[in-house]
């Protein structure tokens, strides 16, 4: 089906929620009832596959889904044959290595001649080489936390977010060696048709995440304060400035990234400005 684009996404988990709420914000709608693995878009042309997530590189790879959404973790892991199209900048967490907390540890030569349990043996035993150590890899599936408490290995390498995991298992978190975010998966040999589908989707992510990095501010500023307001702005283009019933006064509107944020408003109080107004945006088109 050359005029729809297949897109694989996990069936439940930790990706599945913000995959789910980024593809709606992107204004696709469609139907996925309870337990059902396959779904179209009522309004894009777009068809859902509900899947595993380590499934997901290889069936991008293969064609069987043209596109797919999967932590990088799990795609540098499986190391297929795929584009990363982009970074989708949620289910952030990183790849890191751990030990018993009551261990002494001196440098990654610590792991010489040691085991460490992982579900991660590419990326982990790549980092190792890298590092030319030499240690026992045991690949096991999941809880890998519990590891070197019940002796089946000195260390592990794992998925760490908040770090409460480590914490509860009494382990200590000793090296980070790969970062990780949700990225966007794509076949290589998509035809015209579906690069044109995906070139869409990207467009509307692109809008989305701009949307999320801006704020769109309004203030009351005397009149003559307005230039050295307007010097301390790095909006889009030059910002709105709008005559006040209230004589002497203007109003001015400008759309600041949420990372200057702070430092932006404390100074634009500081030059006089009042009644500061901020408000999120829905979509930015770029
Ligand atoms: N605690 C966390 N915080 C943030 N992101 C996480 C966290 N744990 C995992 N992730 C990210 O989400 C991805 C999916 O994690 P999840 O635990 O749902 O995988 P899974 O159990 O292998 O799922 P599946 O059943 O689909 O195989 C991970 O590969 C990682 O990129
Ligand atoms: O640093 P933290 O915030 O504690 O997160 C890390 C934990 O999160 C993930 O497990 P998850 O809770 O998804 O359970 P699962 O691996 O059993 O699916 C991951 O496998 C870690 O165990
Ligand atoms: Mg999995």
């Amino acid at each position: 089906m050359d005029n729809t684009l297949r897109i694989a996404v996990q069936k439940k988990g930790r990706l599945s929620d913000d995959s789910l709420k980024l593809i709606k914000e992107c204004g696709i709608k469609f139907n996925n009832g309870a337990g059902k693995l396959k779904a179209n878009s009522t309004n894009f042309p777009m068809e859902f596959l509900f899947l595993r997530d380590d499934d997901i590189p290889g069936y991008v790879q293969d064609g069987i889904a043209d596109i797919g959404i999967v932590g990088g973790n799990e795609a540098e892991e499986k190391n297929k044959d795929v584009d990363t199209v982009k970074n989708l900048g949620f289910s952030k967490c990183r790849l890191s290595l751990a030990i018993d907390k009551n261990e002494t540890y001196n440098g990654v030569e610590d792991f010489e001649g040691r085991s460490l349990a992982t579900s991660y043996p590419k990326i982990l035993g790549d980092y190792l080489k890298s590092k030319n150590v030499n240690a026992e890899i045991n690949e096991i599936s999941g809880s890998v936390e519990i590891a070197p408490s019940i002796g089946l290995a000195y260390g592990i390498c794992d998925i760490v977010s908040s770090g409460s995991t480590l914490l509860s298992n009494g382990l200590k978190e000793v090296e980070v060696i790969y970062k990780s975010e949700a990225v966007l998966l794509a076949n290589k040999n998509l035809s015209a048709e579906k690069r044109e589908i995906l070139d869409r989707f990207i467009f509307r992510i692109e809008s989305v995440q701009a949307a999320k990095n801006n704020k769109y501010i309004l203030m009351n500023v005397p009149n003559e304060s307005v230039q050295q307001i307007i010097d301390i702005l790095p909006g889009m283009k030059s910002p709105t400035v709008m005559p006040l019933a209230d004589e002497g006064w203007s109003s001015v509107h400008t759309v600041i990234q949420e990372d200057d944020f702070w430092e932006i408003i404390e100074a634009l109080r500081g030059a006089g400005a009042e009644g500061i107004l901020v408000v999120p945006i829905e979509k930015m088109i770029l």
